[in-house]
């Protein structure tokens, strides 16, 4: 069998006195691909919350790598250094001034401490390589302030793959990347995935890609509805029970 990267038991998560998540179990093994699809309001990003740490849970267990993450969210540093993710939304003041190669490098130094000169040929081609990966070597010098929002989403993708890592987390990652981006996005997940063993966790609403690309699927809206492979998952039936009647329709339609 293969190593379990992230097991997930029991978990509710409640905002306020709303229960965004409930008693919701899953476990991902070593390279593979899911995707949590659901609704708007669905709690997909609270779920993903709650397993960073980010997010308070009010009953379940978290483990990541077998290790557990406290209920304060914090995880042992060489377990916590295994995880990247990549949010929604990243704001950022546009006048800091610091460049793309500049905060890439940040991935890299990571939970790690040392002097700053220590490994600087390394730094320097790591950076280097994660830039090229996410085809944005080019951006290398321009400061992070100036990106359009699809450039951002590269340098930040660029920041998770400068460390090798074990788990990585997206939120609607290929939101706001062109055709080509979104292509080239996917084939380096699957290269991820292959070559280097990393397992992969990511919201989508784009349920093509999901079918395409993801070995497994997470049916959530609130509770896990449904989950297997894209087959049994993005069933009508399944779908149905997630988004609605109206919505198997309506693809059917398109
Ligand atoms: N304090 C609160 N009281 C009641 N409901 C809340 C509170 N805070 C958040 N919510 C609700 O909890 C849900 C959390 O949704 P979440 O952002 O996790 O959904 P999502 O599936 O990621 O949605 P989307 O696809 O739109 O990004 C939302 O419906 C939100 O309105």
């Amino acid at each position: 069998m293969k190593e379990v990267v992230l097991a997930v038991e029991q978990l509710t998560v409640t905002l306020g006195t709303y229960a965004a998540v409930q008693e919701v179990s899953f476990s991902l093994e070593a390279g593979t691909d899911t995707a949590i699809v659901g609704p708007n309001g669905a709690g997909k990003s609270t779920l993903v919350q709650a397993i960073l740490g980010i997010l308070p849970r009010q009953t379940g267990n978290i483990f990541i790598l077998g290790q557990p993450l406290s209920r304060k969210g914090s995880l042992a540093p060489q377990i916590r250094q295994q995880i990247a993710y990549l949010p929604q939304n990243f704001l950022v003041d546009r006048r800091i001034p610091i460049t793309v190669e500049e905060l890439v490098g940040l991935g890299w130094d990571r939970l790690r401490f040392q002097v700053p000169w220590a490994n600087s040929r390394k730094r320097r081609h790591a950076v280097r390589d994660a830039l090229a990966k996410v085809d944005a070597l080019h951006l290398r010098q321009q400061p992070i302030g100036g990106l359009s929002g699809g450039e951002t989403k590269q340098v930040l993708l660029a920041y998770c793959l400068v460390y090798p890592r074990r788990l990585l987390i997206l939120d609607e990652a290929p939101a706001g990347l062109d055709m080509r981006g979104e292509t080239e996005f996917y084939q380096l997940l699957y290269q991820l995935k292959q070559e280097e063993g990393w397992t992969i966790l990511q919201i989508s609403h784009d349920l093509n890609m999901v079918r395409r690309h993801c070995d497994r699927v997470l049916c959530l809206n609130r509770t896990i509805l449904c989950q297997g492979t894209p087959e049994v998952a993005l069933s009508p039936d399944s779908l149905s029970a997630t988004y609605g009647s109206e919505f198997v329709r309506y693809q059917h339609r398109c």
